[in-house]
């Protein structure tokens, strides 16, 4: 018999916390041996609404966590600057960290990434865990290579902390490498507003949208002479993400690096 893959997540009474401590429910060879929760100190899963009948240890600090619990994995899905800080220090204790987590610096992902290799472990940074978004991304990619002119639409619910979101900074990063860097629409263009014209990624465009309502939705558009190539991703559900998330804890057991995308792992 195999052994069971030893998780904690952090971030449990959240959206994504929510499914992810259900797909460790449903998932036979995972096992979740602990939850961070900075307002739960002390008590146990089941003394929170909504977790009835789990018996598992809440922590708000990870180094006594991971010292009493010795994890295989931690799955992290809290707020930028938590998830960086975990994720580090998750590395340190050798527990292998899944950060779901956006709004990461690129000096961060180049930190993050250089501990992994120091210490042979792996770990996996993915923006977005929906296998239709990775498709966006992907197809986006190789749209641009025929397109110089996007923009990226992305739409999420109001209490969204980082914008623009982790995936359409990812889609903004996949397509740059295809495109030729173009300074997009008017030469004399000038915002009478300031950032009408959305965020700015060697010359293509990235608007966020929030609503109450949405949940997470993109649509990278293409315009060509006469043309408009349109790709969009919905996510109605956060359980579109978990399939990523069960991938994810899977393969970083087998690997030794740091993997930033879930493109990279799926074959
Ligand atoms: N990669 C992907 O596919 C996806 C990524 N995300 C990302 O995942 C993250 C979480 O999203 P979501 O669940 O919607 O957000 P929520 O706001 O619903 O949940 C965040 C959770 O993190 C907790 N938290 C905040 N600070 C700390 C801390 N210092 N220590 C421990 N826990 C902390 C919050 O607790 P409290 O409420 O008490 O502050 C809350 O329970 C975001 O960064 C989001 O962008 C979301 C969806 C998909
Ligand atoms: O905050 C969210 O909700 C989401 N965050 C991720 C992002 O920033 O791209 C993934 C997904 O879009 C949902």
């Amino acid at each position: 018999m195999t052994e069971k893959i030893k998780v904690v997540i952090a971030g449990v009474r959240g959206k994504m916390g929510k499914e992810a401590v259900k797909l460790m429910q449903n998932t036979p060879h995972f096992e979740m041996v602990g939850a961070i929760d900075h307002r739960n100190n002390g008590k146990t899963l089941s003394q929170l609404n909504g977790f009835m009948g789990l018996n598992v240890p809440i922590y708000s600090n990870l180094d006594h966590c991971f010292n009493d619990t010795q994890p295989d994995v931690l799955i992290d899905l809290t707020i930028p600057e938590t998830g960086y800080i975990h994720a580090k220090t998750a590395l340190l204790n050798h527990v292998r960290p899944v950060v779901g987590t956006t709004g990461f610096s690129q000096e961060q992902l180049v930190e993050l990434k250089e501990l992994a290799e120091e210490r042979n472990l792996g770990a996996i940074i993915a923006p977005n865990f929906a296998i239709g978004a990775i498709l966006m991304m992907k197809f986006s990619q190789m749209a641009a290579k025929y397109f110089d002119d996007v923009e990226i639409i992305e739409m999420h619910h109001d209490q969204k902390l980082d914008a623009p979101s982790g995936t359409g900074l990812k889609t903004a990063q996949m397509i740059t490498n295809q495109r030729t860097p173009k300074r997009q629409g008017h030469l004399n263009e000038k915002e009478t507003i300031q950032g009408a014209r959305g965020a700015d990624v060697d010359g293509m465009k990235i608007h966020s949208v929030r609503l109450p309502g949405l949940v997470a939705h993109q649509q990278v558009m293409f315009g060509g002479e006469g043309q408009m190539f349109t790709i969009r991703h919905d996510s109605f559900d956060r359980t579109s993400f978990m399939s990523g998330v069960q991938v994810c804890v899977e393969t970083i057991m087998k690997i030794d690096t740091l993997v930033y995308g879930l493109e990279n792992i799926l074959d």
